[in-house]
C-alpha cells in the first residue's frame, strides 16, 4: 500500500508532461523531423528503382509519401483556386515561407514536373537532403549571389528544355511574422528569362496553432490560396523590379 502511495504521484509526471503544451511542441517537432527522415529513407530506394537517380519524376513519390503527415500533426489543409494550376507547360510558383511545415502545404498542391529552389545547406540534412537531391531540387548558395544567379539562369533554360515547373520562396528565408519580407529578385528573373507565367500561392498564417518562440504547436488549419497567373510574355530584365512589386502587392492583398 505504501509503495502505491509512492508510485502514484510519479504516474502523474508523464500525464503532466503529456498535457503540457511545451512538451507537445517539442514532441511534435521531434516527431515531424524523425518521420520525414524515415519517409525519406523509404523514398530513396523507391526513387532509385523508379528513375535510376536524380529525376524530377521522383517528386511524385515524395508528394505521395508526405501527404498523410498533416493528420499525424493534427493539421488540416484547405486549398482554394486549384484551377489556376491547370496550365500547360512550365511556370514559376511563388509563395510565402513560414516554416519547414510549408512542405506539407506544398505537397498538397504540387503539380507534376514541379520541383523547388532551396538553400544548399539542405543537402546535408541526412536522408531528407538526399531525397531532395533525387527529387531534382535546385540548390543555391545564398552567400554567393553570382553563383546563385548562374544556377538560376541555368534553371531557366532547363525549365524550357525539360518542361519543368519551379517553386521559389521569393522572401529567401523563413518569416513567421504574418507579413511578407521584401521579395528577392531571383524568381522574377527566372520567369522573365524563361518567358513563363508566375503563379502566386499564399499560405495562411500559422500563428493560430504554431508559435516557435512561445513553444506552441496545437491542432489547426492551413489555408492555401492559389491565385491567377501573372504573365511575363514580352518582358525583359528591365521589367523585373515592377514585376516583383506587382507580385508583392498581389501577395499582401490576398
Ligand atoms: C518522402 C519524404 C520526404 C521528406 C522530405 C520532404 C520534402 C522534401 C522535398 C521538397 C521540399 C523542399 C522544400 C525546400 C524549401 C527550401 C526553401 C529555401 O531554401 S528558401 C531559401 C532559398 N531560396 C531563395 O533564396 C530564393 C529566393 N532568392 C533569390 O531569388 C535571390 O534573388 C538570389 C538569387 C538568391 C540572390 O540573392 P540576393 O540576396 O543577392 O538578392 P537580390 O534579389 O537582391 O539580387 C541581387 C541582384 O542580383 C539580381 N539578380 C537576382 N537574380 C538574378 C538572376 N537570376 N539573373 C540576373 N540577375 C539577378 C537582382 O536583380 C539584384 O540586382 P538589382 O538590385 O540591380 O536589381
Ligand atoms: C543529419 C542532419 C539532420 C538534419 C535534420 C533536418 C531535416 C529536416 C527534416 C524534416 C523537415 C522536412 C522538410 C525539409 C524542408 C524544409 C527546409 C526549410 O524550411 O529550410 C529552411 C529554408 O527554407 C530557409 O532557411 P532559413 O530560414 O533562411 O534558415
Amino acid at each position: 500500500m505504501d509503495a502505491l502511495w509512492m508510485v502514484s504521484p510519479l504516474l502523474l509526471v508523464p500525464l503532466l508532461l503529456w498535457t503540457s503544451s511545451t512538451f507537445t511542441f517539442y514532441f511534435k517537432k521531434f516527431f515531424y523531423v524523425a518521420w520525414m527522415m524515415f519517409l525519406a529513407l523509404l523514398a530513396i530506394p523507391m526513387s532509385v528503382v523508379k528513375s535510376g537517380g536524380r529525376d524530377i519524376e521522383n517528386m511524385r513519390i515524395i508528394r505521395f509519401l508526405v501527404r498523410h503527415v498533416k493528420y499525424l500533426l493534427g493539421l488540416q489543409i484547405e486549398v482554394s483556386g486549384q484551377e489556376h494550376l491547370q496550365l500547360q507547360g512550365p511556370y514559376v510558383i511563388i509563395s510565402n515561407h513560414q516554416s519547414s511545415l510549408d512542405v506539407l502545404g506544398m505537397m498538397e498542391i504540387l503539380p507534376d514536373r514541379c520541383t523547388t529552389i532551396a538553400k544548399k545547406e539542405l543537402i546535408y540534412a541526412g536522408t531528407v537532403g538526399l531525397i531532395c537531391w533525387l527529387g531534382g531540387i535546385v540548390f543555391i548558395n545564398r552567400k554567393k549571389t553570382s553563383d546563385a544567379k548562374n544556377v538560376m539562369c541555368d534553371a531557366a533554360k532547363t525549365m524550357l528544355e525539360d518542361q519543368i515547373r519551379l517553386w521559389v520562396f521569393p522572401e529567401g528565408t523563413r518569416n513567421q511574422q504574418g507579413d511578407l519580407l521584401p521579395f528577392k529578385k531571383g524568381a522574377f528573373h527566372l520567369a522573365v528569362q524563361a518567358q513563363v507565367p508566375i503563379i502566386p500561392v499564399v499560405f495562411s498564417s500559422y500563428n493560430s496553432f504554431y508559435h516557435r518562440k512561445e513553444k506552441q504547436f496545437n491542432s489547426g488549419t492551413i489555408r492555401l490560396k492559389i491565385l491567377p497567373k501573372i504573365e511575363t510574355k514580352g518582358m525583359s530584365s528591365d521589367d523585373v523590379s515592377s514585376l516583383a512589386d506587382k507580385s508583392y502587392q498581389v501577395g499582401t492583398s490576398s
